[in-house]
């Protein structure tokens, strides 16, 4: 049987991040993809529609159709938007069949959309991040979340690793998307930090790298790899998703999550 995984996330129309994300990945990591949306996201760098949410009652009906009907290995949460939906999810997640919950912290959009809303970000430290497996912050959402200045090094990703590790996960790993050098994230288990180093790739459309990146992470935990080995695998995932992205000619485009089945993790200049 196929390992199954649920993402709880919101959509994004535009078809590079999100729900769209998540289950294109889920897919090309060879895993049965379900998805529980909270939200639907209708902007993009053109034009912004705006952020339509789903009743809790919606979400917590997906929710149970996916678990009662079909059951999950793992489980990832991304755009959770309100305080509500956090706490909800959290009280179905705590009684979940799995401790193999991924928590990306998604909180603004590249192309600039608010994901969760100011006040909601006390909940998420509360009940959300305790119950994570592993917590996946790019760095502004780890400044957010221990309401620090600039995590602009390596040495200043590992001291939030270790402070955001006393949140109550298991492990933390700390993106390093924005560096200016490289592209280096940092993996902390309570004792060891694990380095996933890649040159930085020179170019402006990596929507959905973050969605992308805990997805497939979500997909190689789902099938019992063991977390390093898992965030090596969506490493080269993720890398490969950026050095091919699909440039629609108009503002920021998108990684590309077949890049990886069909040109490897070669990374070439
Ligand atoms: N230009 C780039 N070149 C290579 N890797 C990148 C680049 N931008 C992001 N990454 C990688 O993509 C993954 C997602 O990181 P990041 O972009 O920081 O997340 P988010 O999409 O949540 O902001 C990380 O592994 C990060 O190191
Ligand atoms: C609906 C929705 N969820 C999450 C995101 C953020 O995606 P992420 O991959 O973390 O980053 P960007 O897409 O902003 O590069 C999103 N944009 N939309």
């Amino acid at each position: 049987m196929v390992p199954k995984v649920l993402t709880i996330a919101g959509s994004a129309a535009q078809g590079s991040a999100g729900i769209q994300a998540d289950l294109k990945t889920f897919q090309e990591r060879d895993v049965y993809g379900m998805a529980a949306i909270t939200a639907m996201v209708a902007n993009n760098t053109i034009t912004k529609q705006g952020i339509f949410t789903h009743s809790l009652e919606a979400v917590e009906a997906q929710y149970y159709t996916a678990a009662e009907k079909v059951g999950f290995d793992a489980v990832k949460t991304g755009m959770l938007f309100t305080k509500e939906i956090i706490s909800l999810v959290a009280g179905l997640l705590e009684k979940g069949p799995t401790k193999k919950i991924v928590v990306d912290p998604v909180m603004i959009g590249k192309m600039g959309s608010q994901l969760l809303r100011d006040d909601a970000i006390e909940l998420m430290k509360e009940k959300l991040i305790p119950l994570a497996w592993v917590i996946t912050p790019n760095l502004h959402e780890a400044e957010r979340l221990l309401e620090c200045g600039p995590i602009d090094t390596t040495a200043a990703m590992r001291e939030a690793a270790k402070q955001l590790y006393q949140l109550g996960p298991e492990y933390v790993l700390v993106k390093g998307g924005s560096l200016k050098e490289s592209a280096v994230d940092v993996l902390y288990d309570g004792s060891t930090f694990t380095e996933f180093y890649q040159e930085r790739i020179n170019t402006i459309h990596t929507s959905g790298a973050g969605c992308s990146y805990s997805a497939a992470i979500t997909a190689e935990l789902a099938k019992n790899k063991p977390m390093e080995e898992a965030v090596d695998t969506a490493k080269a995932f993720v890398t490969a998703a950026i050095q091919y992205p699909l440039d629609f000619g108009r503002g920021i485009g998108s990684t590309y999550h077949a890049a990886y089945r069909k040109y490897g993790n070669e990374v070439t200049d």
